[in-house]
């Protein structure tokens, strides 16, 4: 099926058409018998790239599927995703990343690649088979404990350097559990005093990104830091980044926007692991999104059913959805990044960061057709009803956000027509 979208403003500069071969790349001239997609009035940029999505499958099918995650992604104006180890069983071997890799291939929406553990079953202490994963079908290249730290010094030293030798990357979840622990259940401050919450301090956080740069300089390979949440964080990066060490850091669309004050009425819809922090780290993060300290937007979509999350707050999952949002977001939060900058930040570098050669690419003939297409100003009223996650924990139910993902193609194949799944 051959595809002529017309009049899409690109990167929300000068209006063109693009043409999309049956063979699902982007040509120089219209295709004859192609289908037309008027797009008039919307931003094409090119597909987004999750470098952060929790799947449920295989273990918890309840709180979200291969499949309904990858039509979660594609509604959001994805076109590929990674899908984190932390399931059960945990992606630790080759087998286990072939099959969702495979998954995600049947369920043919968005290219689905599985992160690797970096220790055996997440347990921080042996390594999990990375070489194998690198190796198998799937090509893993992203490895990460995420849910749990790497908090054991020598383990992170031995990852980064087994990783080095296929330019492998290790994302980390920085948390010390000896300065927050599994008890820790939102940002330590003023307010969990008051609310009588044990915290979680931003300082947990700071000392693995520092010791991970330092690692990261040691062993010459290269660290990611996954949902970076305080200002300490930043200023860490800022300094790595300015020394030449190989370091990538992501921050979500809720540390952009919301804030720890959001936790007075105890809803665990506010529950994250990093927990929401004050306004000083949020503009923190936005400064450094923009600046570059930061380098890429990632979403942590982070489904639970029901009967994990409603809860009293310190019992609840943590955890919150973000797929179907995160352009909103990222908009609302950030308002004066070009969609460049937006391309830049949620398609071009994440999909660099992973290794995916065929994602984040320009919309010029020769690419594959990985396309969204955005009406800028239309308004959405998030409704947590109407999504295609099977979890409801939906922390913008009913707030009002812009730039409606209208269209999606993932590899010439469009998967969203009009707002819905095609
Ligand atoms: N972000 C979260 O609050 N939860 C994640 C784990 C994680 O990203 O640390 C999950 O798997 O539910
Ligand atoms: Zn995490
Ligand atoms: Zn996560």
């Amino acid at each position: 099926m051959s595809l002529v979208i017309k009049g899409a403003s690109l990167l929300g500069e000068q209006a063109g058409d693009l043409y999309v071969d049956d063979s699902g790349l982007l040509v120089e001239a219209a295709p004859s018998g192609a289908e037309t997609i008027d797009a008039d009035g919307l931003v094409a940029l090119p597909g987004l790239v999750d470098l952060h999505t929790h799947l449920r499958e295989p273990g918890r099918e309840d709180a979200e599927t291969i499949l309904t995650g990858s039509q979660a992604a594609a509604l959001g104006g994805y076109t590929a995703i990674l899908a984190m180890a932390n399931t059960s069983p945990v992606t630790d071997t080759a087998e286990a990343a072939t099959r969702v890799w495979e998954l995600g291939r049947e369920a043919g929406l968005v290219h689905v690649q599985p992160v690797g553990a970096v220790t055996r079953g997440l347990g921080g202490e042996e390594l999990a088979e990375l070489g194998l994963m690198h190796r198998s079908r799937a090509g893993v290249t992203v490895f990460s404990d995420d849910g749990r730290c790497v908090h054991d010094a020598r383990v992170m030293r031995r990852a980064l350097e087994y990783v080095k030798a296929f330019g492998g990357v290790v994302s980390q979840h920085s948390q010390d559990p000896s300065l927050a622990g599994s008890a820790a259940c939102c940002h330590e401050g003023e307010l969990s005093g008051r609310l009588g919450l044990p915290g979680w301090p931003g300082i947990a956080e700071e000392v693995i990104v520092a010791r991970d740069v330092m690692l990261a300089r040691h062993t010459g390979s290269r660290v990611h830091v996954a949902h970076v949440s305080t200002a300490g964080s930043v200023e860490v990066l800022r300094w790595a980044k300015a020394q030449g060490i190989d370091v990538t850091a992501e921050v979500t669309p809720h540390h952009l926007l919301l804030t720890t004050d959001l936790l007075t009425g105890y809803d665990p819809t506010y529950k994250v692991n990093p927990p929401l922090r004050p306004q000083e780290d949020v503009d923190a993060l936005r400064g450094a999104l923009a600046d570059g300290t930061i380098d890429a937007v990632a979403t942590d979509h982070a489904p639970h059913a029901r009967h994990d999350k409603e809860h009293a707050f310190v019992d609840a999952a943590f955890g919150m959805l973000g797929l179907e949002t995160a352009l909103g977001v990222v908009r609302m939060a950030m308002p004066d990044l070009s969609w460049t900058d937006v391309a830049r930040v949620m398609s071009l570098t994440p999909a660099r960061i992973a290794g995916l050669a065929d994602q984040g690419r320009p919309l010029a003939p020769g690419s594959p057709a990985h396309v969204v297409l955005v009406d800028p100003d239309a308004a959405i009223t998030v409704d947590r009803d109407a999504s295609a996650s099977l979890s409801r924990n939906n922390p913008w139910h009913g707030r009002h956000l812009t730039s409606r993902v209208v269209h999606t193609v993932y590899a010439g194949r469009v998967t969203v027509r009009d707002g819905a799944l095609a």
